[in-house]
C-alpha cells in the first residue's frame, strides 16, 4: 500500500516551498496550489475515520466567500461538527511534508495515534460550483483509494448539506438519527419541519435571494419544489444571482460578504423599498438579511440581528411551554457583536452572552453549554443548537392548555428545522421567515427591536500580523506590549467607544473594529486605531 500511495502522491507533488496551515476554515488559497493538500487531506480523512473506528468523515471542497480563483478543502467529524482542533495539527503537518517524505510522516502520524490500519475507513465529499473543483476531487479520490477508504462522492451540495449528510451517516438507524442519508432528505426535513413551524401563518410579500452565483441557487431552486408555494399561501420566493454557468460571477458584486462589507444591497436587486432579501455566501452557509427603508435607506440585519431575532422567539415559545424555568437559553457572539446587540440580549432579552473567540468552531461548542445556545458571527454564520434535556422537555411535556400545546409543537418543529450541525443558509432564511410570519412583523419592525452603534472595520497589513497576541476573547492585546493601554486611552476618548485589533486568522492582516455614538467618531476611533497597529507594526519588525 505504501508504494501505491507514493505512486499516487507524486501525481499531486506539493510545490517547492509553499508552507500550508488549516486554519479556521480549513486549507484555504489560489485553487493552482491546492492539489497536494486535497490529496493529503484524503489521507488525514482516513486516518481520523479509522482512529474513530470506522465513523465516515466529511470532506468538503469549497473557499466560500473568496473569489472564484481560489478553493479549500475542510474536514467535518462524524457528528457533522468541525474537525477536531487537535486534528488541525496534524493535518497541517501532513500538508507540509515535503513529497518523498509522505508516506514516513502519514505512518509516523498514524502510530503516534494508536491508529489500527486494519480498521476499515469511510469518507464522503462535495463540493462548491467552482471551476477548479472536478481536478481536487480526482487528487482526492486517488488518496481514498491508496488509502484503502470507502467513499460516497456526493457531487455540487451547499457545505451544511454535507456537513448534514455526515451526521445522518453516522447516526443511520440509529435512536439519534438525523434524517434520511440522501440530499431529498435534507430538503424534506426542512420543508416538513417549516410547514410544522409557521402553523397555518403566512409571509406577506416576498423575499429576494441573492444566492452569490454559487451552489447555494441550484439547491434553494431544489429545496423550493419541497416548499408550500405562493398557491397555498406558503413563500414568495425571488431568486437572484444563481448564474453557475459563468464561473467568474461567483461572489462578484453579490453575496452575503459583499453586501455586509460594502453596507449595500447587489447592484443587481430590482427589490423595492421595504421588501425583506437576504443574501447568501459562496457555500451557502452565510445569510444577511437587508431592505431599503424610504426613510432611512440600506438597513443591514447582520447576524446579531438574526440571533436576538430567534432568542426573543424561542425566549417567548419556552415561556409559553413553561419550560422557562428549566431550560437555559444563552447567546454566543464574538467581539466583532455589535455593542447594541449585546446590551439589548443582556438588558431587554435578559439572557447572558458569551463571547469567544473568531471562527465559528469557537461559538458553537460555547453555545452547546447552554440548553438552547443560539449563537452568530455579526457576518451571518450562525445557528441554534438545542441540548439533549431541551429535546426531552419540547417531545416529553404534557401540555396543560392549548397554548402549552401549540408552542412545544412550534419547539419541536424548529429543533428540526435548524440545522443542529452547522450554520446553514437555506435554514436559517426559512427560521427567520417563520419568526417574521409569527411575529406579522416587516424587516422595518425587526430592524428598530435595537439600533446598531455606528461601527467601522479596517484591514491593516504590517510586517508581520503575528506579533499582535490577544486575550479575553481576543477583545485586549497582550503584545505588543504597552500597545492596549494606547489603545485604551484612544478609546477613552469617544463616547461609547469601543476598540479591538486582532490578527486575521485567514488573511495576512491586522483587522481593527471600533464602534462610537456617532458615524464620524466610529471612523475617527478606527483610523486612529489602525494607525497606532501601523506604527507597532513597523517598530517591531
Ligand atoms: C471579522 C470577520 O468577519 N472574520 C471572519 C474571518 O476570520 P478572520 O480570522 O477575521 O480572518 O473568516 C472566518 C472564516 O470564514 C470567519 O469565521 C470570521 O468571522
Ligand atoms: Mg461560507
Amino acid at each position: 500500500m505504501d508504494e501505491a500511495i507514493l505512486a499516487a502522491s507524486n501525481k499531486h507533488p506539493k510545490p517547492d516551498g509553499k508552507v500550508f496551515q488549516y486554519g479556521t476554515a480549513g486549507f484555504r488559497m489560489k485553487a493552482n496550489l491546492l492539489d497536494s493538500v486535497v490529496f493529503r487531506v484524503g489521507l488525514i480523512a482516513a486516518l481520523r475515520s479509522r482512529k474513530l473506528g470506522g465513523q465516515t468523515i466529511g470532506i468538503m471542497i469549497t473557499a466560500s466567500h473568496n473569489p472564484p480563483e481560489d478553493n479549500g478543502v475542510k474536514l467535518v467529524d462524524p457528528m457533522g461538527d468541525m474537525l477536531e482542533s487537535s486534528w488541525e495539527q496534524y493535518s497541517t503537518e501532513l500538508a507540509n511534508a515535503a513529497n518523498e517524505d509522505l508516506v514516513k510522516v502519514y505512518r509516523k502520524l498514524e502510530q503516534d495515534l494508536r491508529i489500527d490500519p486494519a480498521t476499515p475507513a469511510k469518507a464522503i465529499f462535495a463540493r462548491d460550483t467552482r471551476a477548479s473543483g472536478p481536478a481536487l476531487v480526482k487528487a482526492l479520490v486517488n488518496a481514498l483509494k491508496e488509502s484503502g477508504t470507502e467513499y460516497t462522492d456526493y457531487g455540487l451540495l451547499t457545505t451544511p448539506q454535507l456537513h448534514y449528510l455526515t451526521r445522518c451517516t453516522n447516526t443511520e438507524g440509529t435512536p439519534q438519527s438525523y434524517g434520511e442519508v440522501s440530499e431529498k432528505g435534507y430538503y424534506e426535513k426542512l420543508s416538513e419541519a417549516f410547514v410544522r413551524a409557521m402553523d397555518g401563518k403566512t409571509t406577506k410579500g416576498a423575499l429576494t435571494v441573492d444566492c452569490a452565483n454559487g451552489v447555494g441557487g441550484p439547491k434553494l431552486k431544489e429545496l423550493l419544489k419541497y416548499l408550500p408555494t405562493t398557491v397555498d399561501g406558503g413563500l414568495q420566493i425571488n431568486v437572484i444571482n444563481d448564474d453557475v454557468l459563468n464561473p467568474d460571477s461567483l461572489n462578484s458584486e453579490c453575496g452575503a460578504d459583499f453586501v455586509k462589507t460594502k453596507q449595500r444591497s447587489p447592484p443587481s436587486s430590482k427589490a423595492a423599498s421595504n421588501d425583506r432579501c437576504c443574501s447568501l455566501d459562496g457555500d451557502a452557509d452565510r445569510i444577511i438579511f437587508y431592505f431599503n427603508d424610504p426613510e432611512h435607506g440600506f438597513r443591514l440585519l447582520d447576524g446579531d440581528k438574526i440571533a436576538t431575532l430567534a432568542a426573543t422567539f424561542i425566549g417567548d415559545l419556552t415561556r409559553a411551554a413553561r419550560l422557562s424555568d428549566e431550560l437555559r437559553i444563552g447567546v454566543v457572539q464574538t467581539a466583532y457583536a455589535n455593542g447594541a446587540s449585546t446590551n439589548y440580549v443582556e438588558k431587554t432579552l435578559g439572557f447572558p452572552v458569551v463571547c469567544t473567540p473568531t471562527g465559528v468552531k469557537w461559538l458553537h461548542h460555547a453555545a452547546t453549554k447552554f440548553d438552547v445556545g443560539v449563537y452568530f458571527e455579526a457576518n451571518g454564520h450562525g445557528t441554534v443548537v438545542f441540548s439533549p434535556q431541551a429535546l426531552k422537555a419540547f417531545y416529553t411535556t404534557k401540555p396543560e392548555s392549548p397554548a402549552q400545546a401549540t408552542a412545544l409543537n412550534t419547539l419541536q418543529a424548529l429543533s428540526e428545522l435548524i440545522n443542529q450541525t452547522v450554520g446553514d443558509a437555506l435554514s436559517d432564511m426559512l427560521l427567520v421567515e417563520t419568526i417574521l410570519a409569527h411575529k406579522v412583523w416587516t424587516p422595518r419592525e425587526w430592524d428598530t427591536t435595537y439600533i446598531d452603534l455606528p461601527n467601522r472595520l479596517v484591514r491593516v497589513e504590517v510586517n508581520d500580523r503575528n506579533i499582535f497576541k490577544t486575550t479575553n476573547a481576543e477583545r485586549k492585546l497582550v503584545e505588543p506590549h504597552g500597545t492596549q493601554q494606547q489603545l485604551d486611552s484612544l478609546v477613552a476618548k469617544f463616547k461609547d467607544g469601543r476598540s479591538f485589533a486582532r490578527a486575521s486568522g485567514t488573511e495576512d492582516a491586522v483587522r481593527v473594529y471600533a464602534e462610537a455614538a456617532t458615524r464620524s467618531e466610529a471612523d475617527d476611533l478606527a483610523r486612529q486605531v489602525a494607525a497606532l497597529v501601523r506604527q507597532e507594526g513597523s517598530i517591531h519588525m
